[in-house]
């Protein structure tokens, strides 16, 4: 058991760190193998200048961690954020690696950024801090090698400039098929229909998917949702359209609360104009940051930032299910905690794996010189969706484990297979 008054916070680093090490010591992997995964292949850190409107130059640092490609080119999203540190895009990292696994997706696992807040910064100033970030990145990424996608902070435009900053650094007659160096782009500019709700919809799937396996559905389940941007708005979209009702949601700004339910539509219009903040919507009160974990409600779905559920507010959980929308919401001792609990953790590898999914539907578009409709992309998503929980389900009822450790399992064992049948390894 935890002693919750002894709360110490662990980083995001070695909460994956934690969760690596558990998930070897069960299978028994390969130790040589061991020592590949448990390090990041390239760590790569940029300083760069950016004139800013006021005519100062500012010097910025950015991230670009890749912690393995043995299944194929290193892919993961770009985080602009105050959080991003070396230690934060190492743990996102390595998460990528056993999420792309866990898929089936033949890409590594990469996660980077730069260490800001975009809301000190206009549109044009993140324009050129996009563009230099890019040209300071230069070879180490690239369509076959390394594939940025968006994360917190950043999205389609994000991409957009990415990848028109790129094609200005190769050569013209590669221009035409160099697309799929960045996914996520919007659908104008090689964009996938669908890849802006891949994510949220890979977790409102999990989470009916989940409910269907104990008889249930998500008709008039409770839920609360941490963080309303990209994968918690969507993933309130899927689910209040099945029945579900969304009680209370917390940003950075405010905590908002209705017992009869919060109208994802409307406050995501309120949230618009003021790129994202759900502070003053009148469709809720404002309650107390620190109550929103304790709410009275079936589902608690975070999509956030890491390390959000710890010993300090786990113990609070009444919720039957925390999906993770976000990477890393759940440190060891919280995790713990909820297990005591009965509480069936949804891991973040799988539950937010649509977004990545959705990417290499648009990375094979691109590749192929495709285009695809919303519905076919949609369906290509859940089927690969549903393909992923049954493994994981199976796991689960075989070994009688987590979910968080069946689906590490499968996706370290995964990656050892690969090196194993390369012959690098008896
Ligand atoms: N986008 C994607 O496709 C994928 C994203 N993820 C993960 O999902 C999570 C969310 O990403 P995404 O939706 O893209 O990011 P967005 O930038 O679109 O949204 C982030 C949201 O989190 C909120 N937030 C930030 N800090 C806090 C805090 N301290 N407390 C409460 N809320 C906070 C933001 O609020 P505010 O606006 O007030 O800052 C905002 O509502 C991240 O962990 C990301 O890694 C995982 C897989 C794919
Ligand atoms: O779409 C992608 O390539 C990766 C998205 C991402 O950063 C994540 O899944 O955490």
């Amino acid at each position: 058991m935890i002693n919750t008054k002894k709360a110490i916070k662990q980083s995001m680093y070695e909460t994956v760190m934690n969760q690596f090490n558990k998930t070897a010591d069960i299978i028994d992997l390969n130790p040589n193998i061991r020592k590949i995964l448990g390090i990041t292949n390239n760590e790569i850190i940029v300083h760069f200048p950016v004139k800013m409107d006021n005519g100062e130059v500012e010097v910025f640092t950015g991230y670009r961690v890749q912690h393995n490609n043995a299944l194929g080119p290193y892919k993961g999203g770009l985080r602009y954020h105050d959080t991003v540190d070396i230690d934060a895009a190492k743990a996102l990292a390595m998460w990528m690696t056993w999420k792309t696994s866990l898929a089936g997706l033949p890409f590594g696992g990469a996660k980077g950024g730069i260490k800001l807040d975009p809301r000190d910064y206009s549109d044009s100033e993140l324009e050129r801090i996009t563009r230099r970030f890019t040209y300071a990145l230069g070879e180490n990424i690239g369509p076959e090698h390394d594939i940025p996608a968006p994360d917190v902070n950043t999205n389609p435009q994000t991409m957009a400039w990415i990848v028109d900053t790129y094609m200005s650094t190769i050569s013209s007659s590669e221009r035409s098929h160099n697309q799929h160096v960045v996914t996520g782009k919007p659908v104008g500019a090689g964009g996938l229909e669908g890849r802006d709700r891949a994510t949220g919809f890979g977790v409102y799937l999990s989470i009916k998917l989940l409910l269907e396996t104990k008889g249930e559905d998500l008709k008039n389940k409770k839920f609360i949702v941490q963080g309303f941007g990209n994968v918690g708005y969507w993933a309130s979209h899927f689910l209040t359209k099945d029945g579900s009702k969304l009680l209370a949601v917390q940003d950075a700004h405010a905590t908002l609360y209705n017992e009869n339910g919060i109208d994802t539509e409307a406050l995501a219009q309120h949230c618009e104009p003021r790129k994202g903040s759900i502070k003053g919507f009148e469709g809720a009160e404002e309650i107390e940051a620190d109550d929103f974990f304790g709410l009275d409600c079936d589902i608690i779905v975070p999509a956030a930032l890491g390390n959000q559920i710890t010993a300090e507010n786990a113990f609070k959980i009444k919720a039957s299910i925390l999906a993770e929308g976000a990477n890393g919401p759940t440190d060891k001792d919280g995790e713990q905690i909820l297990l005591d609990n009965g509480v069936t953790i949804i891991p973040d590898i799988f539950c937010n794996s649509g977004g990545v999914i959705g990417s290499y539907f648009e990375w094979l578009q691109n590749r192929n010189g495709e285009l695809w409709q919303l519905d076919e992309v949609m369906a290509k998503i859940e089927k690969k969706l549903k393909e992923n929980f049954h493994k994981i389900n199976t796991e689960v009822n075989k070994r009688n484990v987590d979910w968080r450790t069946a689906a590490f399992i499968l996706a370290i064992s995964r990656v050892e297979t690969a090196y194993i049948q390369r012959g690098i390894f008896p």
